[in-house]
Protein backbone atom coordinates (compact mmCIF):
# COMPACT_ATOMS: atom_id res chain seq x y z
CA UNK A 1 0.00 0.00 0.00
CA UNK A 2 1.14 3.26 -0.92
CA UNK A 3 1.94 5.73 2.14
CA UNK A 4 -0.92 7.76 2.55
CA UNK A 5 -1.40 11.90 1.12
CA UNK A 6 -3.92 12.30 3.92
CA UNK A 7 -3.28 11.03 7.07
CA UNK A 8 -6.41 12.41 9.59
CA UNK A 9 -6.10 11.45 13.21
CA UNK A 10 -8.45 12.07 16.06
CA UNK A 11 -10.17 14.56 14.49
CA UNK A 12 -12.42 16.76 16.50
CA UNK A 13 -14.75 19.54 15.82
CA UNK A 14 -17.53 21.54 18.11
CA UNK A 15 -19.97 24.02 17.76
CA UNK A 16 -20.67 26.13 20.34
CA UNK A 17 -20.55 22.69 22.73
CA UNK A 18 -22.18 20.52 20.63
CA UNK A 19 -19.49 18.02 19.13
CA UNK A 20 -19.63 17.55 15.44
CA UNK A 21 -16.68 15.28 15.02
CA UNK A 22 -15.61 12.93 17.87
CA UNK A 23 -12.27 11.52 17.58
CA UNK A 24 -12.61 10.66 13.28
CA UNK A 25 -9.81 8.84 11.52
CA UNK A 26 -9.24 8.18 8.35
CA UNK A 27 -6.70 8.27 5.27
CA UNK A 28 -6.64 8.10 1.75
CA UNK A 29 -3.59 6.97 -0.18
CA UNK A 30 -2.74 7.79 -3.57
CA UNK A 31 -4.66 6.22 -6.48
CA UNK A 32 -7.40 5.79 -4.18
CA UNK A 33 -10.97 7.46 -4.82
CA UNK A 34 -12.65 6.98 -1.02
CA UNK A 35 -16.47 8.16 -0.84
CA UNK A 36 -17.53 9.67 2.69
CA UNK A 37 -21.36 8.31 3.58
CA UNK A 38 -23.77 9.56 5.78
CA UNK A 39 -26.82 11.28 7.01
CA UNK A 40 -27.74 15.05 7.18
CA UNK A 41 -25.33 16.68 9.88
CA UNK A 42 -23.61 13.58 10.29
CA UNK A 43 -19.96 15.70 9.75
CA UNK A 44 -18.87 14.55 6.57
CA UNK A 45 -18.61 18.62 5.10
CA UNK A 46 -17.38 19.45 8.67
CA UNK A 47 -14.48 16.51 8.50
CA UNK A 48 -13.39 18.13 5.02
CA UNK A 49 -13.42 21.65 5.89
CA UNK A 50 -10.87 20.58 8.87
CA UNK A 51 -8.28 19.40 6.33
CA UNK A 52 -8.88 22.64 4.15
CA UNK A 53 -8.32 24.94 6.91
CA UNK A 54 -11.58 26.22 5.93
CA UNK A 55 -12.93 25.26 9.42
CA UNK A 56 -10.37 25.22 12.30
CA UNK A 57 -10.22 21.64 14.29
CA UNK A 58 -10.46 21.72 18.11
CA UNK A 59 -7.92 18.44 17.95
CA UNK A 60 -6.54 16.10 16.01
CA UNK A 61 -3.24 15.72 13.57
CA UNK A 62 -4.42 16.46 9.59
CA UNK A 63 -0.90 15.21 7.53
CA UNK A 64 -0.93 16.12 3.83
CA UNK A 65 1.85 14.41 1.85
CA UNK A 66 3.31 13.40 5.13
CA UNK A 67 3.99 16.83 6.70
CA UNK A 68 1.67 17.91 10.03
CA UNK A 69 0.12 21.22 9.52
CA UNK A 70 -0.33 21.35 12.75
CA UNK A 71 3.54 21.90 12.90
CA UNK A 72 3.57 24.12 10.12
CA UNK A 73 2.92 28.32 9.95
CA UNK A 74 2.96 30.81 7.43
CA UNK A 75 4.31 30.12 4.36
CA UNK A 76 5.31 26.89 4.56
CA UNK A 77 1.70 25.96 5.69
CA UNK A 78 0.32 27.88 2.66
CA UNK A 79 2.47 25.82 0.56
CA UNK A 80 1.98 22.35 2.36
CA UNK A 81 -1.93 23.15 2.00
CA UNK A 82 -1.63 23.78 -1.78
CA UNK A 83 -1.53 19.97 -2.26
CA UNK A 84 -5.12 19.97 -1.66
CA UNK A 85 -7.57 21.21 -3.58
CA UNK A 86 -11.63 21.23 -2.53
CA UNK A 87 -14.55 21.50 -4.98
CA UNK A 88 -17.97 21.81 -3.85
CA UNK A 89 -21.89 21.65 -4.66
CA UNK A 90 -22.41 24.95 -5.04
CA UNK A 91 -19.43 25.65 -7.99
CA UNK A 92 -17.36 28.49 -7.20
CA UNK A 93 -16.11 29.57 -10.50
CA UNK A 94 -15.99 33.47 -12.58
CA UNK A 95 -19.08 32.85 -14.58
CA UNK A 96 -18.79 35.86 -16.85
CA UNK A 97 -15.03 34.53 -17.01
CA UNK A 98 -14.29 32.27 -19.29
CA UNK A 99 -13.26 28.67 -18.67
CA UNK A 100 -9.52 29.13 -19.40
CA UNK A 101 -9.30 31.78 -17.04
CA UNK A 102 -11.22 30.23 -14.56
CA UNK A 103 -8.84 27.01 -14.58
CA UNK A 104 -5.97 29.59 -14.64
CA UNK A 105 -7.23 30.85 -11.48
CA UNK A 106 -5.96 27.24 -9.97
CA UNK A 107 -2.15 28.65 -10.52
CA UNK A 108 -2.65 31.95 -8.98
CA UNK A 109 -1.55 31.04 -5.17
CA UNK A 110 1.81 29.48 -6.98
CA UNK A 111 2.69 32.62 -9.07
CA UNK A 112 4.66 35.22 -8.05
CA UNK A 113 3.16 38.52 -6.95
CA UNK A 114 4.05 40.60 -10.17
CA UNK A 115 2.79 37.74 -12.18
CA UNK A 116 -0.45 37.21 -10.25
CA UNK A 117 -1.22 41.03 -9.86
CA UNK A 118 -3.08 40.44 -12.95
CA UNK A 119 -4.91 37.74 -12.80
CA UNK A 120 -6.68 37.96 -16.32
CA UNK A 121 -3.37 38.59 -18.07
CA UNK A 122 -1.79 35.20 -17.69
CA UNK A 123 1.13 33.95 -18.96
CA UNK A 124 1.50 31.57 -22.19
CA UNK A 125 3.47 28.67 -20.26
CA UNK A 126 -0.46 29.08 -17.43
CA UNK A 127 -2.74 29.41 -20.34
CA UNK A 128 -0.84 26.26 -21.66
CA UNK A 129 -0.87 24.20 -18.49
CA UNK A 130 -4.37 25.25 -18.26
CA UNK A 131 -5.41 24.05 -21.82
CA UNK A 132 -4.23 20.76 -20.46
CA UNK A 133 -6.10 20.28 -17.97
CA UNK A 134 -9.10 21.21 -19.69
CA UNK A 135 -8.03 18.92 -22.02
CA UNK A 136 -7.72 16.29 -19.03
CA UNK A 137 -11.38 17.05 -18.23
CA UNK A 138 -12.34 16.69 -21.37
CA UNK A 139 -13.48 20.48 -22.25
CA UNK A 140 -10.62 21.85 -24.30
CA UNK A 141 -13.31 23.12 -26.93
CA UNK A 142 -15.12 24.63 -24.71
CA UNK A 143 -11.51 26.92 -23.02
CA UNK A 144 -13.14 30.13 -24.61
CA UNK A 145 -16.61 30.20 -23.67
CA UNK A 146 -17.39 31.74 -20.56
CA UNK A 147 -18.34 29.47 -17.62
CA UNK A 148 -22.17 30.84 -17.80
CA UNK A 149 -23.41 29.18 -20.93
CA UNK A 150 -21.72 25.96 -19.72
CA UNK A 151 -24.05 23.31 -18.32
CA UNK A 152 -23.90 22.35 -14.71
CA UNK A 153 -22.00 18.82 -15.22
CA UNK A 154 -19.10 20.99 -17.38
CA UNK A 155 -19.07 24.02 -14.61
CA UNK A 156 -18.23 20.74 -12.64
CA UNK A 157 -15.26 19.36 -15.05
CA UNK A 158 -14.32 23.15 -14.94
CA UNK A 159 -13.67 22.92 -11.44
CA UNK A 160 -11.86 19.66 -11.48
CA UNK A 161 -9.61 21.22 -14.12
CA UNK A 162 -8.97 24.26 -12.00
CA UNK A 163 -8.02 22.02 -8.69
CA UNK A 164 -5.58 20.02 -11.72
CA UNK A 165 -3.77 23.16 -12.85
CA UNK A 166 -3.26 24.10 -8.77
CA UNK A 167 -1.09 20.88 -9.03
CA UNK A 168 -3.07 19.31 -6.34
CA UNK A 169 -2.76 15.86 -5.36
CA UNK A 170 -5.01 15.25 -2.51
CA UNK A 171 -8.73 16.32 -4.08
CA UNK A 172 -11.61 16.61 -1.79
CA UNK A 173 -15.15 17.24 -3.30
CA UNK A 174 -18.00 17.83 -1.59
CA UNK A 175 -21.30 16.70 -2.57
CA UNK A 176 -19.84 17.30 -6.33
CA UNK A 177 -22.75 15.91 -7.88
CA UNK A 178 -25.78 16.27 -5.82
CA UNK A 179 -27.02 19.23 -8.27
CA UNK A 180 -26.26 17.50 -11.40
CA UNK A 181 -28.73 15.08 -13.97
CA UNK A 182 -27.86 11.38 -13.39
CA UNK A 183 -25.98 11.96 -16.96
CA UNK A 184 -23.74 14.42 -16.03
CA UNK A 185 -23.23 13.59 -12.17
CA UNK A 186 -21.32 9.95 -13.82
CA UNK A 187 -19.62 12.06 -15.75
CA UNK A 188 -17.84 13.65 -13.16
CA UNK A 189 -17.69 10.34 -10.79
CA UNK A 190 -15.98 8.81 -14.02
CA UNK A 191 -13.25 12.00 -13.75
CA UNK A 192 -13.04 11.90 -10.11
CA UNK A 193 -12.54 8.05 -10.28
CA UNK A 194 -9.93 8.78 -13.20
CA UNK A 195 -7.87 11.47 -11.30
CA UNK A 196 -7.41 8.64 -8.66
CA UNK A 197 -6.81 5.32 -10.70
CA UNK A 198 -5.50 6.78 -13.95
CA UNK A 199 -3.44 9.81 -12.56
CA UNK A 200 -2.28 8.85 -8.99
CA UNK A 201 -4.58 11.15 -7.12
CA UNK A 202 -6.03 10.61 -3.43
CA UNK A 203 -9.34 11.89 -4.10
CA UNK A 204 -11.97 12.25 -1.37
CA UNK A 205 -15.69 13.03 -1.99
CA UNK A 206 -19.08 13.11 0.18
CA UNK A 207 -21.87 11.18 -1.45
CA UNK A 208 -25.52 11.24 -1.06
CA UNK A 209 -25.80 8.21 -3.46
CA UNK A 210 -24.64 5.13 -1.76
CA UNK A 211 -25.16 3.88 -5.34
CA UNK A 212 -22.36 6.21 -7.09
CA UNK A 213 -20.19 5.30 -3.77
CA UNK A 214 -20.70 1.02 -4.56
CA UNK A 215 -20.04 1.91 -8.51
CA UNK A 216 -17.09 3.95 -8.41
CA UNK A 217 -14.82 4.39 -4.91
CA UNK A 218 -12.51 1.91 -3.72
CA UNK A 219 -13.74 2.05 0.17
CA UNK A 220 -16.72 3.92 1.55
CA UNK A 221 -16.27 5.66 5.26
CA UNK A 222 -19.10 6.00 7.11
CA UNK A 223 -20.10 8.80 9.71
CA UNK A 224 -22.61 8.90 12.01
CA UNK A 225 -23.03 11.44 14.79
CA UNK A 226 -19.51 12.79 14.23
CA UNK A 227 -18.12 9.71 14.53
CA UNK A 228 -16.67 6.74 11.94
CA UNK A 229 -18.61 3.87 11.98
CA UNK A 230 -16.93 2.10 9.22
CA UNK A 231 -13.92 2.30 6.58
CA UNK A 232 -14.39 -0.58 4.51
CA UNK A 233 -13.89 -1.75 0.82
CA UNK A 234 -17.31 -0.74 -0.99
CA UNK A 235 -17.13 -4.61 -1.79
CA UNK A 236 -17.80 -5.46 1.28
CA UNK A 237 -20.14 -2.99 2.15
CA UNK A 238 -23.79 -4.26 2.72
CA UNK A 239 -27.54 -2.92 3.14
CA UNK A 240 -27.18 -3.61 6.82
CA UNK A 241 -24.28 -0.91 6.87
CA UNK A 242 -26.13 1.77 4.93
CA UNK A 243 -29.16 0.93 7.29
CA UNK A 244 -26.63 2.03 10.39
CA UNK A 245 -25.96 5.49 8.40
CA UNK A 246 -29.12 5.99 7.14
CA UNK A 247 -31.95 4.50 9.58
CA UNK A 248 -30.03 3.86 12.70
CA UNK A 249 -33.23 4.24 14.58
CA UNK A 250 -34.87 0.76 12.47
CA UNK A 251 -31.51 -0.88 13.29
CA UNK A 252 -31.49 -0.36 17.14
CA UNK A 253 -35.28 -2.07 16.97
CA UNK A 254 -34.88 -4.82 14.64
N1 LIG B 1 -20.36 26.89 11.19
C1 LIG B 1 -21.17 26.10 11.93
N2 LIG B 1 -21.72 26.56 13.06
C2 LIG B 1 -22.52 25.79 13.82
N3 LIG B 1 -22.83 24.51 13.52
C3 LIG B 1 -22.31 24.00 12.40
C4 LIG B 1 -21.46 24.76 11.55
N4 LIG B 1 -21.07 23.98 10.51
C5 LIG B 1 -21.66 22.78 10.70
N5 LIG B 1 -22.40 22.80 11.84
C6 LIG B 1 -23.16 21.68 12.38
O1 LIG B 1 -22.32 20.56 12.44
C7 LIG B 1 -23.04 19.37 12.15
C8 LIG B 1 -22.34 18.65 11.02
O2 LIG B 1 -22.50 19.44 9.85
P1 LIG B 1 -21.90 18.98 8.45
O3 LIG B 1 -22.24 20.05 7.48
O4 LIG B 1 -20.49 18.60 8.61
O5 LIG B 1 -22.75 17.68 8.16
P2 LIG B 1 -22.89 16.87 6.82
O6 LIG B 1 -22.75 15.44 7.19
O7 LIG B 1 -21.97 17.38 5.78
O8 LIG B 1 -24.40 17.18 6.46
P3 LIG B 1 -25.15 17.37 5.04
O9 LIG B 1 -25.22 16.00 4.45
O10 LIG B 1 -26.49 17.88 5.42
O11 LIG B 1 -24.37 18.34 4.21
C9 LIG B 1 -24.47 19.81 11.81
O12 LIG B 1 -25.27 19.62 12.94
C10 LIG B 1 -24.32 21.27 11.49
O13 LIG B 1 -25.49 21.98 11.82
Amino acid sequence: MNRPLLDVTSLAKSFGGRKVLDGVDFSVSPGELVAFLGANGSGKSTTLRCVMGITEADAGTIKLGGQDLGLLQGKSLQQARRRAAMIFQKIHLVPRRTALENVCTGALARMSTGRSLSPLFFPDDILQEAMDCLDRVGLADRAHDRVSRLSGGQQQRVAVARALCQRADVVLADEPVSALDPHAAEQVMQLLAGLAHEHGLAVAAVLHQPDLALRHADRAIGLLGGRLVFDSPVSSLGAADLDHLYAPDRMAAA
